[in-house]
């Protein structure tokens, strides 16, 4: 276990000796051919491929969409509470808030309601089968056994709306979702990494970023709900730079250009996950022996894995680091800001977060709706720091 941000970063950053290493299961739910199991020059020229579905413009799209079904649940939210105003877990109805609006992001309306909510309640299958430690046989009644049966459903709708995608832009549809922007993209004369992709290859990349969607950024924005309603003095300062940002106009929807205005909100996010990082270190395996310090070499075939937790709350460049200060992202000369190594909360090196700015924004607006539409308060229980 690497806990010291020079030895975590060293094993992201050396990919020549070291890769992550995937649970055992984990190509058997998310297929063995999933771009997320490429290694070295290959992986790096198929992301570079991908980094096209996180552009401005690309964002552009997803904020109309994240918006509207943030709304869409949150009416639900209310309607549910005023029948019943005794307070609720938060988990599995902000995950699904999540799991509906990375799908609609991904695949627009390229599937049908009862898709997204049969992959959602399945993927639950997925994240479960993908634990460290799991049987690793897929024999029924297995977890991955039934993670596998899940995918399988899922690449059913995934593909379904690879083609539908297809023909939309074929028609000269305006680009919806992700999948039409990169359709959209691969069709450009001008685009150099054109190369062609069936509808299967498509959907498993929606698949590998279903993943990450469900559950990092699930633990994320629940996380953030709970920052929210344990420190009223935050929410305040959010409602009121909504307020100004967004001039009261509370209904219309939100566009990127007032997301890059919410400057304290975006520190809240960034304090947020540095205080409960969603995922606290990345197992990785060195493909060789590693001379990791001039004292010691890491054996080949050994699992190293960066921690990310101590970098993260190390007092000398966050001082208070259980604290949570959004403002200590305000100040260009703080420890926070001058030190931005030590902020792992998304890896770091060729295979950092691709999602981060997806993430970042979506956990932001679901935020600035919640914040500017609820009073919200924690109802403390034994349970509240769980974490399943
Ligand atoms: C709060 C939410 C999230 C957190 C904290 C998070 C964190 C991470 C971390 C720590 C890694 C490993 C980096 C490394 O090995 O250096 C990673 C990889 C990855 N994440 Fe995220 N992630 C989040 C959301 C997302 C979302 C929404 C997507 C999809 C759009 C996504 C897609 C991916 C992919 C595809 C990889 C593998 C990249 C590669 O191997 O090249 N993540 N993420």
């Amino acid at each position: 276990m690497a806990s010291t941000n020079e030895y975590a970063r060293k094993i992201l950053n050396s990919p020549t000796y070291a890769e992550p290493c995937l649970v055992y299961s984990a190509k058997k739910v998310l297929l063995p051919e999933n771009w997320v199991f490429l290694t070295g020059k290959e992986h790096v020229d198929y992301r570079r491929g991908l980094n096209t579905l996180f552009t401005r413009k690309a964002l552009g799209i997803y904020c109309n969409i994240q918006d509207a079904i943030a709304r869409k649940h949150f009416a639900k939210w209310r309607e549910a509470a005023a029948k019943d105003p005794s307070p609720q877990p938060i988990m599995m109805t902000a995950r699904y808030l999540n799991m509906d609006t990375s799908l609609r992001v991904f695949c627009g309306n390229h599937i049908p309601e009862e898709a997204a909510i049969e992959i959602s309640d399945k993927y639950w299958d997925i994240t479960k089968a993908l634990e460290l430690v799991n049987f690793p046989f897929a024999i029924p009644g297995t977890k991955i056994y039934k993670a596998i049966q899940a995918r399988k459903s899922a690449m059913n709708w995934l593909e379904l709306a690879a083609k539908n995608a297809k023909i939309a832009m074929a028609q000269g549809a305006e680009p919806e979702c992700l999948l039409d922007h990169w359709l959209v993209t691969l069709a450009d004369p001008s685009y150099k990494g054109k190369r062609e992709f069936t509808d299967h290859e498509m959907a498993m990349v929606v698949l590998s970023f279903l993943f990450a969607s469900q559950d990092a950024m699930s633990s994320g924005l629940i996380y953030g709900f709970q920052h929210v309603a344990d420190h009223p003095e935050i929410h305040a300062k959010i409602r009121e730079e909504q307020e100004r940002v967004r001039h009261g106009d509370y209904d219309s929807p939100i566009t990127l250009e007032q997301y890059d205005q919410m400057t304290y909100l975006q520190a809240f996010v960034k304090e947020s996950l540095r205080v409960k990082p969603p995922v606290l270190m990345v197992p990785y395996k060195a493909t060789k022996a590693f001379p990791i310090a001039d004292d010691y070499t890491v054996p080949s075939g050994s699992m190293v894995i960066p921690s990310f937790f101590l970098s993260l709350h190390d007092p000398e460049v966050y001082p208070e680091p259980e604290k949570l200060i959004p403002d200590r992202w305000l100040d260009p000369n703080s420890g926070a800001n001058t030190n931005p190594k030590n902020y792992l909360v998304w890896g770091a090196g060729p295979h950092r977060c691709i999602g981060v700015e997806y993430a970042t924004m979506n956990m932001a607006l679901v935020l600035a709706i919640a914040c500017t539409t609820f009073n919200i308060e924690h109802d403390v229980t034994p349970l509240s720091s769980e974490i399943e």
